[in-house]
């Protein structure tokens, strides 16, 4: 019965807690509460002494000049008499209790998740003590009220007095098991271990307090089978940290337990539930760590932020085009004998498919040769010919639409799927060819390449993709590493540094523009993510999400290193300007990020203007299944993002294919302007931040300062020679030691490395030459003289 009335009630609580207030307003209710608890406490304490002297009053409410004995005159009055003669009685006491302790929760902003139980065992707990004072006080109504005297009375009438007898008992169990885990062995052992405790000579004080304490204690216990023992043991010294209690235990235990064997499981068991015991603890104390916390009052940017772009209206069907295109299609195949049994249209913002059902007996390969007459006859671009479509038994051509509808980024923020996503990292990357938002998980991907020829919309889709992940984060959740080797792309997200990125320590900007800093800072991740295994291992979790519930239930202790881990993102645009440059040194940091971080919540996205098989190397693909091609110029291109082709005929303009794994699916990506981006970053920006970048692991990359130390005697038999060329020219370049000195590529690269440890010239520039460090020969001569001192 009890757990009946449980469960129905639940159910309206949890959605009345569900409204969420400001942070100011939970203040405001919060002490709203406490003030009406308080009012409330007062008003039945002086009921008690007074309820007589007012009782006439309560027909006089309305009238000005009538006055209560209550403490708190008539509101007093009423109020006690509605909730201790009509109502519960003594037991009314809980609500000022309850409503104090919602107050508490409201105010201090804790986590409201134990009180909608408090609530219910609360109101369990009122309707028993007023039925068992309505049964045992019958003839003192005031100590039941007239809920409990009436409810006894009904009960009485089909029980008899023995029935209510043994329901009361009965409830009671339920709730002494339920909420205190009481159970027969644990009465059995709190009475012995209070005889232990006795024959140690505590005081009478110390003892009752022990008795509260193990009360206290065992409310917050789970259900599983715990040994009480273990529970006297830790809680009559309360104050002590659990874990230096070992002591307590092994005096008390042997002269309980002969045998050692069942001593040393109950320390096992113990440890485990002195953990549970303790979170548990915290988290009914400061309630569970929130991690926004530090940023408390962040707000997330509006959706105002974000422009329409004319799309208010939707897709236009225009029929005449659609009839047109449909006659073409069917004219086209008929030309070559193909009948069509069917034929449907599904318009998208950018392309309308056609969806066909070819006559018994014709062969899908021929349709898919036909892709060319077929565009011929649209005289249109960017057709694209589905044979089959996967699933359907149809197949479909996509044909470009005269007027394309731009998919503005507000309408896919705003869309109920991108809103109501459950998903870790959602990004909301455009719409589909049925005109639905198309919404994918970053965190499931886990990393994604992506493609397309210069102007056709990758900035764009990276826009849109880390605009997704602000509307929805918080910068406690989630920070990017944002490489820009075109130094101009990301440079607006310079002004979120403080909230959203992250960096190398010593680095000042957080936008990595130098391709010689994102060496270390792929390093840098890579420590990062070998430490945050670290922290897995030893918290006994899989990934990143258990991690961090576990965390939030304070089941870690920050003090053994454990922190919150954020989500890290790292986007790279313009790859294959960096793979050039630096090749393997990149590849191999990006191949093992790839491999491995995806369960530690680090995620990468490379963009790339030329998907060649040198940038895109195997290693690199077989890491990426999440795959992104804006239009391509080339068929091997597209084979060498999507493995299939189809890239090369997009139309540009955001029109792109995703594919994350078999199935390719045609999207219009959301378009996102600069100056969105500029007010987002902006409106962010403006907020309180934290007072830095989230800072990466220290790497000291090989290449910094005296990194490189080579051996005076295993110089190259050139290196004068070179260092000289160098010097004349003030130019610190291998190719030109390469002409000048007619030698081989690597040969000129060794020995660019031996005038920097040389300290001729120095470090590595990306494309830019390096700078000499000498300014004449002379100088030159007297600093290779010192050497061979
Ligand atoms: N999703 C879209 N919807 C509508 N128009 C778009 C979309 N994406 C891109 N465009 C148009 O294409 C132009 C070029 O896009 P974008 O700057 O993203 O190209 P890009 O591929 O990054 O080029 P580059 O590699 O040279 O930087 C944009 O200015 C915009 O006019």
């Amino acid at each position: 019965m009890a757990k009946k009335r449980t469960k129905s009630k639940s159910k309206p609580a949890k959605k009345s807690f569900s409204l969420k207030l400001s942070k100011q307003n939970k203040i405001i209710f919060g002490s709203l509460l406490i003030v009406l608890s308080i009012a409330l406490f007062f008003s039945f304490i002086s009921y008690y002494f007074t309820w007589q002297e007012d009782q006439s009053m309560l027909t006089e409410f309305k009238d000005r000049n009538a006055e209560a004995s209550n403490l708190l005159n008539k509101f007093g009055a009423a109020v006690s008499h509605f909730f201790m003669y009509k109502g519960f009685g003594l037991a009314s006491f809980a609500f000022p209790l309850l409503l104090a302790v919602t107050g508490l929760y409201l105010f201090l902003g804790l986590d409201n998740k134990g009180l909608i139980g408090k609530w219910i065992w609360g109101l369990i707990g009122i309707i028993w003590i007023s039925v068992a004072l309505g049964f045992f006080a019958m003839e003192q109504p005031l100590l039941g009220g007239l809920i409990g005297y009436e409810m006894n009375d009904f009960l009485q009438d089909y029980t008899g007095k023995i029935g209510v007898f043994l329901l009361l008992l009965f409830v009671l169990t339920v709730i002494l098991v339920r909420l205190f885990n009481f159970s027969p062995e644990g009465i059995a052992n709190f009475f012995r271990s209070q005889k232990q405790s006795l024959k140690a000579d505590f005081s009478t004080k110390k003892t009752t307090a022990t008795k509260e304490t193990i009360t206290e204690n065992s409310i917050e216990l789970s259900t599983e089978s715990e040994e009480p023992v273990v529970i006297d043991t830790y809680t009559h010294k309360k104050d002590i940290p659990p874990l230096q209690q070992e002591a307590g235990l092994d005096v008390n235990l042997p002269k309980e337990e002969e045998s050692d064997i069942d001593l040393k499981v109950e320390k096992v068991k113990e440890e485990k539930e002195e953990k549970n015991t303790t979170a548990a603890k915290l988290v009914k104390d400061f309630g569970e760590f929130d991690p926004k916390l530090e940023l408390g009052n962040y707000k997330f940017p509006p959706i105002d932020l974000l422009e329409p772009h004319g799309a208010s209206g939707g897709i236009t069907i225009n029929q005449e085009e659609l009839e047109e295109n449909k006659n073409r299609i069917v004219g086209t195949l008929k030309n070559y004998k193909i009948g069509i049994a069917q034929i449907k249209a599904t318009i998208g913002p950018t392309v309308t498919l056609y969806e066909i059902v070819p006559e018994a007996g014709v062969r899908i390969s021929k349709i898919k040769n036909l892709e060319d007459d077929i565009a011929l006859s649209l005289a249109a671009l960017g057709i694209r010919i589905i044979a089959p479509i996967p699933g359907k038994g149809t197949i479909g051509i996509e044909v470009p639409n005269k007027n394309a509808t731009v998919v503005s980024m507000r309408s896919v923020i705003a869309s109920n799927k991108f809103q109501k996503a459950e998903m870790e990292l959602p990004i909301a990357f455009g719409k589909t060819i049925s005109n639905e938002t198309f919404v994918v998980d970053l965190a499931k991907m886990p990393h994604m390449l992506m493609a397309g020829a210069t102007g056709q919309g990758k900035s764009v889709g990276l826009n849109a993709v880390i605009t997704s992940l602000l509307y929805k984060k918080h910068p406690a959740e989630i920070k990017f590493v944002l490489v820009d080797p075109k130094k101009v792309e990301l440079t607006l997200y310079n002004k979120i540094e403080r909230h959203f990125l992250a960096k190398l320590p010593d680095s000042e900007d957080a936008i990595i523009t130098d391709n010689t800093k994102v060496i270390n800072t792929l390093n840098s991740l890579c420590i990062e993510m070998d430490n945050r295994y670290e922290l897995l291992k030893t918290a006994m979790v899989r990934n990143i999400k258990e991690y961090n519930v576990k965390f939030k239930e304070r089941k870690l202790n920050p003090n053994d290193g454990h922190k919150f881990l954020p989500y890290i993102v790292l986007v790279i645009d313009e790859f294959a300007d960096l793979i050039m440059t630096a090749g393997k040194e990149v590849e191999a940091p990006i191949a093992r990020l790839a491999q491995l971080a995806r369960a530690i919540g680090i995620h990468l996205i490379i963009a790339t203007q030329r998907p060649s098989v040198n940038v895109i190397t195997g290693i690199i693909k077989a890491n990426f299944p999440a795959r992104i091609a804006f239009r391509v110029t080339s068929k091997i291109d597209s084979r060498t993002i999507l493995d299939a082709q189809g890239a090369d005929q997009l139309i540009g303009r955001g029109d792109m294919l995703f594919t994350q794994g078999n199935d390719v699916t045609r999207l219009q990506c959301a378009f996102v302007d600069t100056p969105e981006v500029g007010k987002i970053t902006e409106y962010i920006g403006s907020q309180r931040a934290y007072p830095d970048a989230h800072l990466l692991p220290e790497y000291v990359g090989e290449d910094s300062g005296t990194g490189i130390d080579y051996d005076i005697a295993d110089r190259d038999a050139m290196f004068r020679e070179a260092a000289e060329v160098i010097v004349n020219a003030q130019q610190g370049s291998a190719s030109l030691i390469q002409r000048k000195l007619k030698l081989g590529y690597n040969r000129a690269g060794r020995i660019i490395d031996q005038l920097e440890a040389a300290g001729i010239v120095g470090p590595f520039e990306g494309s830019k030459a390096r700078q000499v460090l000498v300014p004449d020969m002379f100088s030159l001569e007297q600093l290779l003289e010192n050497e061979t001192k």
